[in-house]
């Protein structure tokens, strides 16, 4: 077992090195690959119809003998290959385009096992249907439910499945890895059986239980990692003990012009007693959009000066490095609290000063991007670390910037507020605090979805609430993953918006292919009042607060996600005022106005984030790999959930018994990977 994954797949007898490469395009690259690369469906065949009783348009599957083959070419480029196959009820044309091959591989007199969807014109033809031997499936013709794969045209359904079924009957990569004792408290099959028969099911019940026990290995071996990661941090390790709030915390709090909502005292009592606690914190902190998670922020990193130790606060754009800068100092600086941001774009100067300062010890908070994480950057004390991370983070990178410390404590916060599956896989490792009120006095924010004939209509409004003192975003739209080219489309909006619809107002624009300084520069003004209408690419998703901007316009509002929509319309409403968003669009495709009025109907992001999930699938919800964690081969987040409470459960049992953990570890290893194993390999 420990080894399977290390088997390249050119060593198996029929692979070769040509095969291999063929195989890697497919993400199949050892023995282990090749066993996890399960069927995307089943077809079932054990229903086999005579030929006679073909149905036209139907996809069909029948038995029959190859008779005789025409070849011809009608045209240059074009050769068609035509084999006739039959039955003791009738004859079809099988029919192939620029596939000559076919020819030789099937001899005629045959017998083959035809599925294809059925056309019947002068005759019964089908167009490249696909082909399998008899001799190659005669043990388990009775009841043939066949697996079909992700494959192309040189990896042949046929050729994996026949390559599968030799590493299940020929080599031994199907050794049990799960403790007997799970296998029978959760009425799990073997993992010998799981495997064949999730390629090759004997009947749909099995299928199902083959899936159930694969589905739990993955989700429990996956849980086992995290939750041993949380334990070696907490256990064994002696963090940082924080005393009792003291008079800091107490003039920072004195300082806000808000009282705390209830559930922002509740989080902060977490984060102090983990604080207080020698133990290093290991808490995530998640709240909707403006749900003011920077004060309890600003309220740990006074926790952790009073103490004598210097806080780090990690962000993942320049921008909002810039606002909990801007923040943050008008709160600490009168109070001695020396803070200073770091980020890749200052001066060189300047950035080898606060590295100095940083050193030394004469700076108390530092704020900053990916900066931070640099090996020059070295603390004196460091007793807690911040990361603002909205996914945008690695479990890796994360690990970076405590290692900076002697095992500082650790508080990750997010916007997006995540499923609670979700949470468990991608921040298994985590304590979990969430503010669910928002401060008083917020109204809803009114989403509405147009057409563009409404464009203008739209825009009057924007004058409107300018007029009347108020400040508005225009989000361009979002083109591609680039921000090149989504840079460009904002400049083209910006240029075109002038000329035109905001001919009278102040505007300005900003874009993540702009200098930091003209950045900057635009959002000051911005944040100042002074430019009423921002024109801007994402880089104003994450963070941006200026609680006097009331109108949000999303341009080509489909093309972005649900979770990212909310993100940025989290910019408005963030005042006293009420506030609108706009998502102009004129896709009409039904799924993406179901999307849209999603947005419209709810302004609650743990809704808005569970509507997401089902709709997008969690691959693309968040990357999990961004997270340092391996993609899920087979367990569905959403509607696995049933079998990940179980194996959560059960995971729990054995990292708190070190011997059963022992025994994980090589199946660890070869889950997980190099990255993630050396988190936890000591
Ligand atoms: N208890 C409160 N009462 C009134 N206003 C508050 C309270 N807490 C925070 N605010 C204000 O609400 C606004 C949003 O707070 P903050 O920026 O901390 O939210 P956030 O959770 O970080 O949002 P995002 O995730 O969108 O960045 C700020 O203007 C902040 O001053």
């Amino acid at each position: 077992m420990e080894n399977f994954k290390k088997d390249n797949i050119q060593y198996i007898k029929g692979v070769g090195p040509k095969k291999a490469n063929l195989l890697t395009k497919l993400g199949i690259f050892t023995i282990g690959d090749l066993l996890e690369h399960y069927p995307r469906r089943y077809e079932d065949r054990s229903q086999l119809k005579m030929i006679n009783n073909l149905t036209d348009g139907q996809v069909e599957n029948f038995k029959a003998r190859m008779m005789n083959c025409a070849e011809s070419k009608p045209r240059r480029g074009l050769q068609i290959t035509k084999i006739t196959v039959g039955d003791s009820t009738g004859t079809v044309q099988l029919v192939w385009f620029n596939q000559p091959h076919r020819k030789k591989i099937y001899g005629l007199g045959a017998e083959v096992l035809v599925t294809g969807k059925v056309k019947k014109i002068y005759q019964v033809e089908i167009q490249n249907p696909e082909i399998e031997m008899i001799t190659d499936m005669d043990t388990l013709e009775a009841g043939y439910i066949t697996p079909i794969y992700a494959a192309n045209e040189s990896i042949t359904q046929r050729f994996l499945r026949n390559l599968i079924r030799q590493i299940l009957t020929e080599y031994n990569a199907t050794a049990e890895i799960l403790p007997p004792i799970i296998i029978k408290q959760f009425s799990l099959l073997d993992r010998k059986t799981a495997f064949e028969n999730i390629h090759f099911p004997l009947n749909m019940d099995v299928l199902k239980q083959a899936r159930r026990r694969l589905v739990f290995e993955e989700l429990y071996l996956l849980q086992c990692g995290l939750l041993y990661i949380k334990k070696q941090n907490r256990s064994n390790t002696i963090g940082i003990k924080h005393g009792p709030d003291g008079c800091l915390v107490k003039k920072v709090s004195e300082q806000l012009p808000f009282s705390l909502t209830e559930d922002q005292q509740k989080v902060l009592l977490e984060i102090a007693l983990d604080m207080e606690d020698t133990k290093p914190m290991q808490r995530l902190l998640q709240g909707d959009v403006g749900s003011g998670k920077t004060v309890i922020a600003a309220l740990a990193l006074a926790k952790t000066v009073e103490n004598g130790y210097q806080g780090a606060m990690m962000v993942p754009t320049e921008i909002l490095a810039e606002q909990h800068y801007s923040t943050l100092s008008n709160l600490f600086l009168p109070l001695g609290i020396r803070v200073k941001i770091l980020t890749g774009k200052l001066p060189k100067r300047t950035h080898e000063q606060v590295v100095a300062d940083i050193k030394s010890g004469l700076v108390d908070v530092v704020i900053g991007t990916h900066a931070l994480i640099q090996e020059s950057v070295e603390f004196q004390y460091l007793g807690l670390v911040i990361t603002d991370e909205q996914h945008r983070f690695g479990v890796r990178q994360r690990a970076k910037l405590q290692e900076k410390g002697n095992m500082p404590d650790v508080l990750v916060m997010t916007a997006t507020p995540i499923p609670r599956t979700m949470a468990l896989t991608v921040y298994g490792d985590l304590d979990v605090s969430t503010i669910k009120q928002l401060p008083p006095g917020r109204k809803i924010i009114k989403t509405y979805v147009r057409g563009s004939d409404r464009r203008q209509l739209v825009y009057d409004f924007i004058e409107k609430e300018v007029n009347s003192g108020r400040q508005a975003y225009v989000v361009c739209p979002l083109v591609e993953e680039s921000e090149k080219v989504n840079a460009l489309s904002a400049v083209e909006l910006y240029d075109e918006l002038l000329k035109t619809e905001l001919v009278n107002i102040s505007c300005g624009l900003v874009h993540g292919r702009m200098k930091s300084v003209e950045k900057d520069l635009v959002m000051d003004r911005f944040y100042r009042g002074e430019i009423k209408v921002l024109v801007a690419t994402t880089v104003i998703e994450v963070g941006v607060n200026v609680p006097n901007a009331t109108v949000m316009i999303i341009e080509n509002a489909e093309r972005f996600g649900l979770a990212q929509l909310h993100q940025l319309r989290g910019r408005i409403g963030r005042g006293d005022h009420q506030s609108y968003c706009i998502l102009l669009s004129d896709n009409k495709k039904p799924e993406t106005q179901e999307r849209l009025s999603i947005m419209a109907k709810t302004n609650d992001g743990f809704a808005l984030a569970e509507e997401d999930l089902k709709i997008r699938g969690p691959g693309q919800f968040f990357g999990i790999r961004q997270h340092g964690l391996p993609d899920l081969k087979i367990a569905d987040i959403i509607n696995d959930i049933d079998v990940f409470l179980e194996a959560r459960q059960a995971a729990e049992k054995t990292v708190a018994r070190p011997e059963s953990f022992d025994m994980l570890r090589p199946a660890l290893q070869v889950r997980f990977g190099k990255e993630f194993s050396m988190i936890f390999s000591s």
